[in-house]
């Protein structure tokens, strides 16, 4: 058994689920009228209730115990103060000095990164401005209207999430597109539609060597070059995001057109370096500034609070807790609001590919699960597809539910019916419909005897099921930026009570060294006979057929 599946605050949790596991929620609000009052708060404009869960004020206790048996205050400590707490690529993880208010310096290896940080930051909103002003323009002298990011991963979900929630606060002018598969559909079908002479594409990779990334820039150029005929007109429409200036020197873009960030800055945590420079283009300096304020605080909120009053540790907990000692497997984050369908996606690789580890930082195997499979989609949407299993199915999934308060723009009755609904499912998980209710409703609608013995069962629900409630009074970029840091932060906890390092990320590395041998193999006549049966059998399959 592993030092944390033995130590006193994991075996205290697990003799005090045994005691409460049978508890029903319905009847622990019934016990405790304040209830609702001690288990929610508001911070950063975040309202959050998790009086749904299945927990006591001795849960909640036992979970603080074992965050601070795990160091968690000291790991914040560490990562605000530029340790090298990404053990294994030896690399500080300072997302949060992007977005850093305050005039205290952060220090990696003695230096201050403030500076250039700064720096970076001036040069993000002068060229921004400038494009968003028309000053910029085109090689025919036209402002631009369409800016094409192209970027895979924590180079393309943060911003494109982003942009897409603050649709309402975008520059009227711009469009804004995301190629990120190398499948050639989505950049095929973007670019029959765009102009080159008004164009902007952005090359964003951190490490410049991603295969997609160089592939899609690679066309990009090319239907550009084929259109404009003059190599130095692509000074003017490419410009790079990265850390690897040799990288996208030698792709041909200048150095003067590159943005830059640093090793410190992991790719799912980069929407605040440079990498969010399509944000700052759309959103302009004013709202792009809001959305680094609102992280601000909730990075100030995570660093001060108590963890009895803290929101992202709260939510770690709880997330631990039905991980670990319910045995949940997947976790549920339902945005009550159309724009932030990209959400979930977006928290599957800050969460997936920060916590799905199963060696701990002492390199032994953990015993325990770490990283739920995250999911989600528009929450209303799911009720008419996948709540039913997560109403009466044979699994428990945790939930967030996330909805603004004020819809600008919608007309009613869209937002009272949407706010009804979203209510609604956070009591019917908690309520459920006992048997006795059921058989109230048969005999009300006139089915009694042997037809209603019979359907009883089914028309049951358990509810007992767990969920959190977010609330902002408005989806506006300083509460986005508070939302994407709280769930940074949760993902943070959950790696520190797992002592498993959230910042590499290895497991991707396997896949793409495979393919390269693949696609050699897939470009060399003759059978394939290096691989196992099945991956040969699929590789000679996909040779005979594909058209040559
Ligand atoms: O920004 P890049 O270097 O192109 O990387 C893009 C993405 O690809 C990698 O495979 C990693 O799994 C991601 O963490 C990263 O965000």
């Amino acid at each position: 058994m592993s030092k944390l599946t033995t130590s006193p605050a994991w075996q205290a949790l697990a003799a005090h689920h045994r005691e409460i596991a049978h508890l029903h929620m319905r009847d622990l609000f019934q016990q405790d009228p304040q209830r609702f009052e001690k288990f929610s708060f508001e911070s950063g404009g975040l309202f959050f209730d998790y009086s749904k869960n299945r927990v006591t004020e001795q849960t909640m206790q036992l979970l603080f115990d074992l965050a601070r048996q795990s160091g968690l205050a000291e790991r914040i400590e560490q990562m605000f103060s530029g340790e090298k707490i990404n053990a294994t690529e030896n690399r500080a993880v300072l997302h949060t000095a992007l977005r850093n208010l305050d005039k205290n310096p952060v220090r990696v290896d003695g230096d201050d990164v403030m500076p250039k940080v700064n720096a970076v930051k001036e040069k993000i909103f002068q060229f921004s401005d400038q494009i968003r002003s028309g000053e910029r323009v085109g090689y025919t002298g036209r402002p631009f209207t369409d800016i094409v990011n192209i970027g895979i991963g924590g180079s393309d979900l943060g911003p494109l999430m982003v942009c897409n929630a603050l649709k309402n606060y975008g520059h009227e002018r711009l469009r804004m597109h995301f190629i990120s598969t190398v499948d050639g559909d989505q950049i095929v079908s973007t670019l029959k539609h765009l102009n080159p002479e008004t164009t902007l594409f952005i090359v964003a990779s951190k490490t410049f060597t991603t295969q997609e990334t160089i592939t899609n820039a690679r066309t990009a150029r090319k239907w550009f070059l084929d259109r404009v005929g003059n190599e130095t007109h692509i000074a003017k429409h490419f410009v790079a995001v990265s850390t690897n200036a040799k990288a996208v020197a030698e792709f041909g873009i200048d150095t003067a057109n590159m943005f830059e960030f640093w090793d410190w800055v992991g790719g799912r945590y980069s929407l605040w370096s440079a990498i969010g420079l399509p944000i700052a283009i759309y959103l302009g300096k004013h709202d792009y500034q809001d959305l680094l304020h609102g992280a601000y605080t909730m990075d100030e909120h995570f660093k001060n609070k108590p963890f009895e009053h803290n929101l992202p540790v709260i939510m770690g907990l709880l997330g631990v807790w039905y991980i670990n000692f319910f045995d949940a497997t997947t976790h549920l984050v339902s945005p009550y609001n159309q724009a932030l369908q990209r959400f979930p996606a977006y928290l599957q690789q800050l969460d997936m590919e920060s916590n799905g580890k199963s060696i701990d930082l002492d390199g032994e195997r953990v015993d325990y699960h770490t990283s739920p499979v995250v999911w989600g989609d528009a929450g209303i949407n799911g009720q008419h597809a996948y709540y039913q299993m997560l109403h009466q199915g044979s699994q428990i999934v945790p939930v967030d539910f996330i909805a603004s308060i004020e819809h600008p723009e919608i007309p009613e009755p869209h937002s009272t019916i949407l706010m009804a609904n979203f209510f609604a499912q956070t009591e019917a998980f908690m309520r459920g419909k006992t048997a006795a209710e059921v058989r109230a409703e048969l005999d009300k609608a006139g089915i009694t005897g042997p037809a209603q013995d019979a359907l009883v069962p089914h028309k049951i629900f358990e509810g007992n099921r767990p969920t959190n409630t977010i609330l902002m009074q408005r989806l506006t970029p300083r509460r986005l930026g508070a939302l994407i840091a709280l769930y940074e932060h949760k993902i943070f906890v959950q790696g520190t009570v797992w002592n498993v390092n959230s910042y590499d990320q290895w497991g991707v590395e396997l896949g793409k060294q495979l393919a390269r041998t693949i696609e050699h193999d897939l470009t060399t006549p003759g059978l394939t006979q290096t691989h196992d049966a099945s991956t040969n059998g699929l590789i000679n399959y996909y040779k005979r057929n594909v058209p040559r």
